[in-house]
């Protein structure tokens, strides 16, 4: 049952205005250790300022957030990048450096926070990534040289190079075509199942929630209005507004 299971997030009556733009008003979340929570919400709903808030970009007006229950607001700017460390934040844009190569770009974060590594303790970190990521190949390849599919594999992979518990998946699938949609999904459970990551993913795409989540959460209007299960949540709505979300965004 999820309710005995571990909460590694836990975010309560949050609130996050710009001036008169409420965007989060009363906002309950938890992410339980292991599971993949997906998300939704349309454009500008608030999904990535929930984000910011978790990994404390931003801060909020009210409410808590608990990450492996210590509660972010308590943190100094020193704690909170120890916290941060532990969650990974796989980016829309994929965000490589486009001047460095693949190993460069996953050695990256590695060398600049993990110290005294030695060459080989690296080369194996990286070589075990792209392996993990079905990418061996494109080691000293240019991002340039690399399709959509493979530089969000490639920025995966440089997201998982820290081991964080916790990734953070925004718009795993934007601008992809089906077949690498469904790759990217396929990879996003392997990575659970390898990793034992806990995961949020925010996506618009249902094909990418119902592959991914165990859990949806459907963000309108700065609230949850559903939470739970892919069949609950679309397939036995009620509320008004998640069925249109569903009729609208729902590729057949
Ligand atoms: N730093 C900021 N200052 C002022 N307003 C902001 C700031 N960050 C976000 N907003 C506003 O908060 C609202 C929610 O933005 P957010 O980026 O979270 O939307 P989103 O759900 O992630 O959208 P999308 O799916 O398009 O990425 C928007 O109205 C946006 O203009």
């Amino acid at each position: 049952m999820l309710s005995e299971r571990e909460k590694v997030v836990e975010i309560r009556g949050l609130v996050k205005s710009f001036g008169e733009n409420h965007v989060l008003r009363n906002v309950d979340l938890d992410l339980y250790k292991g599971e993949n929570l997906v998300v939704l919400g349309k454009s500008g709903s608030g999904k990535s300022v929930l984000i910011k808030l978790m990994v404390g970009l931003l801060r909020q007006d009210e409410g808590s957030i608990k990450i492996f229950g210590i509660d972010t607001l308590k943190l100094n700017l020193k704690e909170l990048n120890k916290l941060r460390l532990r969650i990974g934040f796989s980016f829309q844009a994929s965000a490589l450096y486009d001047s460095m190569t693949v190993r460069e770009n996953l050695e990256f974060p590695l060398v600049r926070n993990v110290k005294n590594l030695t060459r080989k303790e690296i080369d194996f970190k990286v070589e075990e990534l792209l392996d993990a990521v079905a990418l061996p190949n494109t080691i000293n390849q240019m991002p340039s040289e690399l399709s959509g599919g493979q530089k969000k594999r490639i920025g995966i992979a440089r997201t998982l190079i820290l081991n964080p518990e916790i990734m953070l998946y925004d718009e795993p699938t934007a601008g992809l075509d089906p077949v690498t949609c469904i790759e990217i999904n396929n990879l996003i459970n392997e990575v659970r199942e390898r990793y034992k990551t806990s995961s949020i993913v925010i996506t618009h795409d249902l094909t990418c929630a119902k592959q991914t989540g165990d859990r949806m959460a459907v963000l309108i209007k700065g609230h949850f209005k559903a939470v739970g299960t892919f069949e609950e949540v679309f397939e036995e709505a009620t509320d008004k507004q998640v069925k249109s979300f569903y009729d609208y965004n729902f590729i057949r």
